[in-house]
């Protein structure tokens, strides 16, 4: 017979509904290493050796082995031994406390009512000129110097990621920073100076208290990049602006 039509069938694995069963019979298993000196259970060969004992609690059977310095001890809750009781069936584990923390709720500047973030996507979808084209195409390129002009109530612009947005729709959508409460704002102006020795500091906290709009106005006319990506790079502002977009900038006038 051909070498390649010769077949060997074996089992590699044991079936899973017995694996599982094995498993279950399985109360506690542990290993603990012993002094080289401390031999009594070995064998001569110094390899493997099996040690059946019957704990007080006849419900389940300990066995214990040792493989080279290690010793461990596997004890069964297997209701082999013993059938009729029900006393000696397999008690239950304690359960596990779970150690999950409860996340902190961080208090923030709260959006004014019928301005929030899904308020904002019910507008985009009913307003078609958001950005304020007036038939204009949102494909042509634009200069910084032109963003800069617009500043205005109604046609704010700004920089994102080589995009141009107006901006003006989505001022009062937009999110707030930490909200601050009277006596916080106290401690915070004393503090302030003392803040002002760390720079990342002082950038974190120039949020607090501040409305979206504040946050949004500092950005009107310039390239808005870097302060996103600082406080939300996680945040799909191309999604968000889709109808607030103007152009693309001309970055061409930059280089030159
Ligand atoms: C122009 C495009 C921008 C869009 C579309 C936008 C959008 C958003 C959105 C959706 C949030 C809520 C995020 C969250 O809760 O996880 C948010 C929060 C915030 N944004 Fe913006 N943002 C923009 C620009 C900016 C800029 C330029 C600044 C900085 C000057 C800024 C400062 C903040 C701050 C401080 C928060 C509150 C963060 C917090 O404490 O959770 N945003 N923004």
């Amino acid at each position: 017979m051909d070498s390649d039509n010769d077949f060997t069938f074996c089992q590699v694995s044991t079936p899973v509904e017995e694996t599982n069963e094995l498993v279950s019979e399985i109360a506690d298993i542990s290993i603990k290493e012993e002094s080289s000196n401390v031999s009594s259970s070995k064998n001569s060969n110094g390899g493997f050796l099996w040690k059946d004992g019957l704990p007080n609690d006849s419900s389940s059977s300990k066995k214990e082995g040792t493989v080279g310095s290690l010793s461990f001890s596997v004890i069964s809750t297997s209701t082999e031994s013993t059938q009729s009781d029900a006393n000696n069936l397999p008690q239950k584990l304690p359960e596990q406390k779970s150690s999950v923390k409860k996340p902190t709720v961080r208090a923030k500047v709260p959006f004014e009512k019928g301005y929030s973030q899904m308020d904002w996507l019910k507008l985009t979808r009913t307003h078609p000129d958001l950005a304020g084209l007036k038939g204009q195409s949102n494909r042509r390129l634009i200069s910084m110097d032109e963003v800069r002009k617009h500043k205005l109530e109604g046609e704010m612009w700004t920089v994102l990621k080589g995009r141009v947005y107006n901006v003006s729709p989505y001022m009062k959508f937009h999110p707030g920073g930490t909200a601050i409460s009277s006596i916080f704002k106290f401690i915070y102006d004393i503090s302030l100076f003392l803040l002002l020795v760390s720079l990342k500091f002082v950038i974190c906290i120039s949020c607090w208290g501040k409305s979206g709009v504040d946050m949004l106005m500092k950005t009107v006319g310039k390239d808005c990049t870097s302060l996103f990506n600082k406080y939300h790079a996680w945040v799909n502002a191309e999604f968000l602006l889709e109808k607030c977009l103007v152009g693309t900038l001309d970055e061409r006038v930059i280089i030159q």
